[in-house]
């Protein structure tokens, strides 16, 4: 199967009325790569790279998620880091601004921290305390949803701050592993399951 670049995408897939558009995750499936043994010996890794290199099934992806929360956020969070690259497309495309959730000791000023597992390892999640107004209604955006611990951390981020989370969409969910009973009671929109 092609997944170079210049891939094209079929021009029903380019559908503008993306909220329901059956072919979306037929061009994420075309365009994924999966890694076995990446990035240790046991993970299968599902590498979205292809599509955010294609600028038609970038777009898709992005008006697709953000379609199916219409009118339901103000603003946008993305998760470093692969979280950035739809959150800035997603906010660009809405109006929004993007609130940056990052690694550990990349933001310079007072911030609320949260540790988490993932399938290869630990990590933890910060994001400034001043940064997002009470209230805000969030949508968060990353680019998988495996264990969930990554987004359960990026949601309680947000509620300290006194945000309100308003969804959750990622492009592709692996559905061996329980990323969506971590997360009871979000709204989570996922293009592909695999
Ligand atoms: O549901 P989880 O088990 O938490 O896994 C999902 C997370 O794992 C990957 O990020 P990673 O931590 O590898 O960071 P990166 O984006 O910086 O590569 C992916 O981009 C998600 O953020
Ligand atoms: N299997 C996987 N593929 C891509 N990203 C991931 N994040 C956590 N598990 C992952």
């Amino acid at each position: 199967m092609n997944k170079t670049l210049s891939a094209p995408v079929n021009p029903s897939e380019s559908n503008p009325e993306t909220a329901n558009n059956p072919h979306v995750s037929a061009v994420v499936e075309r365009l994924c790569a999966t890694v076995p043994d990446y990035p240790e010996p046991g993970i299968v890794f599902k590498d979205l790279t292809p599509v955010f290199a294609d600028g038609p099934a970038l777009k898709l992806v992005v008006d697709s998620i953000v379609a199916k929360f219409a009118g339901k956020f103000d603003a946008v969070a993305g998760v470093e880091a692969r979280g950035f690259l739809l959150a800035a497309a997603a906010a660009y495309a809405t109006g929004t601004g993007v609130i940056t959730i990052r690694k550990a000791g990349k933001l310079p000023r007072d911030v609320y921290a949260e540790s988490y597992a993932l399938e290869y390892g630990e990590a933890t999640l910060e994001l400034h305390q001043e940064d997002v107004p009470a209230g805000t209604r969030v949508l968060i955006l990353d680019d998988v949803l495996a264990t969930g611990g990554t987004l359960g951390a990026a949601a309680t981020l947000l509620e300290r701050t006194g945000a309100v989370v308003a969804g959750i969409g990622v492009v592709l969910e692996i559905d061996a592993l329980p990323g969506r009973e971590n997360l009871p009671g979000r709204e989570i929109v996922s293009l592909l399951h695999v």
